[in-house]
């Protein structure tokens, strides 16, 4: 016949070391072969008491085992296997147990005799079920190692997404992207605790499935976390401050909680599950409802957030509701961390196109602050900027830079001539012929009216070159706008970057070698004091340009 386990709760009020011999049996059940049969068993403090039968032989072989599955808070249990000692187990991670997630692998080394009975006595006072089968031992092992399998390939598809998102936040600085990271580093370990693999494979014994503490912790972590985070995808100050406020009360009393705990330790661990699972029963759907309503709202990133979160809230209530003894899912245990990758994925893809949004953003800003409208050209502020960073990494070496001071000669009288209009078209054109002139690595800004800087890597004498090929440039090519041709020259100040100067005292240099030589006449080029050893200089590049005003 089908080697069938049968089942009876005996009904006994009293304490008793030993097999009850004769009890009313309050509960009877019959296990299909190799499946598990489910006990449930009423609240009573003074524990629980199972005859097992076979319905056929079990071989001595010792492969086929009592499995017994059940919620985590129960106690001791004594195995009084048919025709060998009794057994205390303890805890489910005891001796040949190992294998088992929450639960007990109970060996029959003698076989099991049909008709022969074996009891079992559950302490504590659970009010759940039991679960207990007859099984294959290899089959078992089978199940257990792909079960560990799917545990370690979350953990690390949790790890990677955190990894990416804290990727993100060094890049971008917004702590959206660290609270993220750290809420998913958190349920990576809060479902490697869960299951129980990482104390097997890494021998951490905090890490162990009955270390309640360590699960407690690291839930409610991960739960404020994910408030914390929540509050800023969501954008709820802005949208819905009074969610915003709800939200961060609740961050405040599970943080407080928390504290509880950690102070409390062994006193409070045993009321601390019932605490929050309730307060997360109560939360999820305020929750989901804020969610929609911001999302009605406008933020943008709530689609995202409903689709991520939804299943996982869904999972979540029914672990509380199972934890609380509500209902009975043991499965939710193992699906629980699928729906935490599912919800990392969806919401890394929202994060991403967050990260990439905002930095379009930032750099249009920048684009727009740090241009000049007219031509296009870097403003005074972002050539500043920039030479004040590279000073203080200690770029500007001494003789490194070369700043060129290009001051446009008369460009009043060009205005005073031909118009303003013109002489708007006159001052682009001259920040492209500037351009043009320099090289496409030189960095060249608009200071101020009609006075351009160059910045250029280079040494002195190249500096000088430079210096010419911008004062000939403009010399020998007039404009032509609107049929005229306009004939600009330009004077030039040139100072050379030293060792630790500041960005200031070299632009104040170079603007200063300008006035010197402004005054010498047009198309000329000064040379700041010190750019080389001796004095400074002062030089005129062939004749004064054609003067236009004649
Ligand atoms: N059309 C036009 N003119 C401008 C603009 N910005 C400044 N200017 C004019 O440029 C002239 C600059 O004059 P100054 O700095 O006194 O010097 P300058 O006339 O070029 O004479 P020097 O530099 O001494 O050779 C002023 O007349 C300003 O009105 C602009 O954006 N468009």
């Amino acid at each position: 016949s089908a080697q069938a386990l049968e089942v009876e709760l005996l009904y006994t009020e009293q304490e008793l070391s030993s097999p009850p011999t004769v009890a009313p049996v309050q509960m009877r059940a019959v296990a299909e072969p190799g499946e598990y049969l489910k006990v449930p068993l009423p609240r009573r403090s003074s524990g629980y008491w199972l005859r097992l039968t076979t319905h056929a032989a079990v071989p001595r072989d010792g492969r086929q085992v009592l499995v017994l599955r059940g919620a985590q808070s129960l106690g001791p249990v004594v195995f009084h296997p048919p025709a060998s000692a009794p057994r205390v187990i303890a805890q489910g991670i005891d001796g040949p147990s190992t294998l088992l997630r929450r639960g007990w692998q109970l060996p029959l080394p003698n076989g099991w005799p049909p008709a022969t009975v074996a009891y079992l006595h559950v302490s504590g006072d659970t009010g759940q079920a039991l679960r207990l089968g007859l099984i294959d031992g290899d089959r078992l092992v089978l199940r257990e190692r792909a079960g560990a399998r799917l545990a370690s390939a979350t953990f690390t598809a949790l790890v990677l997404v955190a990894i990416f998102m804290f990727g993100l936040w060094i890049a971008l600085r917004d702590l959206l992207y660290l609270s993220y990271a750290a809420y998913l580093a958190c349920v990576a370990i809060y479902s490697m605790l869960l299951t129980g693999d990482a104390a097997e494979m890494l021998t951490l014994s905090w890490m162990a499935p009955d270390n309640l503490l360590a699960r407690m912790a690291f839930g409610t972590l991960a739960v404020i976390l994910q408030l914390i985070f929540t509050a800023r995808f969501l954008e709820l100050a802005r949208l819905m401050p009074r969610a915003a406020r709800l939200v961060s009360a609740m961050v405040w009393a599970l943080f407080g909680l928390l504290a509880v705990l950690l102070v409390g330790q062994d006193r409070v661990v045993r009321w601390y599950p019932v605490m929050i699972h309730m307060l997360l029963l109560g939360f999820m759907p305020i929750s989901v409802a804020v969610a929609i309503q911001a999302w009605r709202k406008g933020a943008s990133y709530a689609g995202h957030f409903i689709a991520g979160w939804t299943p996982l809230l869904a999972m979540a209530t029914l672990m509380a509701g199972h934890q609380l003894g509500l209902i009975d899912v043991p499965w939710i245990e193992r699906v629980l961390p699928l729906g935490a990758v599912l919800q990392s994925g969806v919401l890394a893809l929202a994060l991403s196109q967050h990260a990439a949004n905002r930095h379009r953003i930032a750099l249009l800003a920048r684009q727009s602050a740090e241009r000049d409208t007219l031509t296009g050209a870097l403003n005074r502020a972002a050539i500043e900027q920039m030479l004040a960073a590279w000073s203080q990494m200690g770029h500007l070496g001494a003789s490194r830079y070369a700043v060129l001071m290009v001051d446009l000669d008369d460009f009043a009288e060009i205005n005073a001539r031909h118009g303003y209009v013109v002489g708007d078209t006159v001052m682009q054109h001259a920040y492209t012929r500037i351009r043009g002139l320099v090289r496409p690595d030189d960095t060249v800004a608009r200071m101020e009216s009609d006075l351009f800087a160059v910045v250029s890597e280079c040494r002195l004498e190249d500096a000088e070159l430079l210096a010419h090929r911008v004062v000939d440039g403009f010399q020998q090519r007039p404009f032509n706008v609107d049929g005229h041709d306009i004939t600009v020259t330009v004077s030039i100040g040139l100072a050379m970057s030293r060792r630790g100067e500041e960005a200031d005292a070299l632009l104040r240099r170079a603007t200063e070698a300008l006035a010197g030589v402004r005054i010498a006449g047009h198309s000329s080029i000064g040379v700041a004091a010190d750019a080389r050893a001796g004095e400074g200089r002062r030089q005129r590049v062939g004749a004064t340009g054609r003067d236009e005003a004649g």
